[in-house]
């Protein structure tokens, strides 16, 4: 029924006449019991999972647009219309993408001196990190993350978990053979295997030698087991004068494009059969890519390689907090632990005592655990 606006009073008494203010006010005056309030949320945050695709595809749209690098080279913020013409961009389109970046703190937007001049588009601390290059860049991350190889796999998750371990891995059932073989096939998807590892290295070493530079000490030669395109090494002699000779050690395909630098030569190999010789080994983010038995066979080759009395192995990964004190990297740990479940037929993220399970059994006498200002934890192995 329709009342006018101005009558509520009418409306009440006609309401009374029929029995339901009474009921009416207690609707509208009672307040959400704690599991209404709850139910309520829980919808929000469901529906930041059905659209939560959004985000990293929005973000992979920026970075290939090369939005933060456009704002960057021109110096300082730029309007809508200076950055649609840089980008050669359909500037409606572009505006709904810089709203929600906006809104996702992102970008920033500088209000202009002028009221009746166009608003601008600054850079924040996060577009940085989605600049091409540049040591803050995390943009290689986003980009192997969100491309179709590594997204296909998600969905077989479900199905890697039925069947108690015998159903095929993800990337293998979705791609025929495992991540590393596919890689080797194909260069383009290496690269951009590489090219992320290279920016987790650009976040982890600087974090590493800037509060363990000790662990490195009369280190001479290191062998970095599975070391990429040697952005590890890298990092390592150029903070350690007196390491002279760093060996990047990594299969075939990866080796053979990675640059040889000075201190820092390039040896392809197959970790499972024979690790070069050298003072120490380090070995980041590629025990994590296995399951205990392979990651026992890698640690007793690395034992192998270095010398009895004085050598040590130096592991960098995440290590999974069991203890309710969690920082705030632990979802990204756990997250991690999902891409490994995706991507690798055996990989996992480890706890201390699992940590401390595949040392043992590869026959180290003992070992520590520092963590440092990284997802990842340094882990010192010794003979
Ligand atoms: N059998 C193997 N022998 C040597 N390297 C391997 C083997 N299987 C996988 N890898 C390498 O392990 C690396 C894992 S990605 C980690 C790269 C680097 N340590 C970093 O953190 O930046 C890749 O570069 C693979 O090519």
């Amino acid at each position: 029924m329709d009342y006018p606006k101005c009558s509520l009073q009418l409306y009440i008494s006609h309401a009374r006449s029929l029995g339901l203010a009474k009921k009416k006010m207690e609707h509208t005056q009672r307040k959400p019991t704690l599991e209404e309030k709850g139910e309520e949320r829980a919808k929000v945050e469901v529906w930041n999972y059905v659209l939560g695709f959004s985000k990293i595809a929005v973000v992979k749209c920026a970075i290939e647009l090369g939005i933060a690098d456009a704002i960057e080279s021109h110096g300082s913020p730029m309007t809508l219309l200076e950055l649609s013409k840089t980008l050669k961009c359909d500037p409606s389109s572009l505006y709904r993408i810089m709203r929600f970046l906006v809104h996702q703190k992102i970008f920033k937007e500088v209000q202009p001196k002028i009221p009746s001049d166009p608003k601008s588009y600054a850079q924040s601390p996060l577009s940085r990190c989605l600049l091409k290059f540049g040591e803050n860049s995390m943009a290689a991350m986003i980009l192997l993350e969100s491309s179709p190889v590594m997204l296909a796999p998600w969905h077989c998750l479900s199905a890697r978990i039925l069947g108690n371990g015998t159903s095929t891995p993800a990337f293998e059932a979705v791609h025929g053979e495992d991540i590393w073989s596919f890689a080797a096939a194909n260069p383009g998807h290496s690269e951009l295997i590489n090219e992320a590892m290279a920016c987790d290295a650009c976040l982890a070493l600087p974090a590493l030698i800037d509060s363990s530079l000790e662990v490195f000490n009369g280190i001479e030669t290191i062998v970095d087991v599975g070391g990429g395109n040697g952005t590890t090494l890298g990092f390592l002699v150029k903070a350690c004068a007196w390491i002279t000779r760093g060996i990047n050690f990594d299969l075939p395909h990866v080796v053979s494009v990675a640059e040889e630098s000075d201190r820092v030569e390039n040896v392809g190999g197959d970790m499972f059969d024979c690790i070069p010789k050298a003072d120490a080994a380090i070995i980041k983010s590629v025990l994590h890519d296995w399951g205990d038995e392979e990651c026992i066979r890698i640690l007793k080759k690395c034992k192998e390689a270095i010398p009895e009395d004085k050598g040590k192995v130096i592991i960098l990964e995440a290590v999974i907090e069991e203890d309710e004190i969690k920082d705030e990297l632990t979802d990204v740990r756990l997250m991690l632990d999902m891409v490994m479940m995706a991507h690798t037929s055996t990989g996992k993220e480890r706890t201390l005592k699992e940590w401390g399970y595949v040392i043992g059994e590869a026959g180290f006498s003992r070992h520590t655990v520092t963590p440092i200002n990284a997802v990842q934890s340094v882990i010192q192995a010794f003979p």
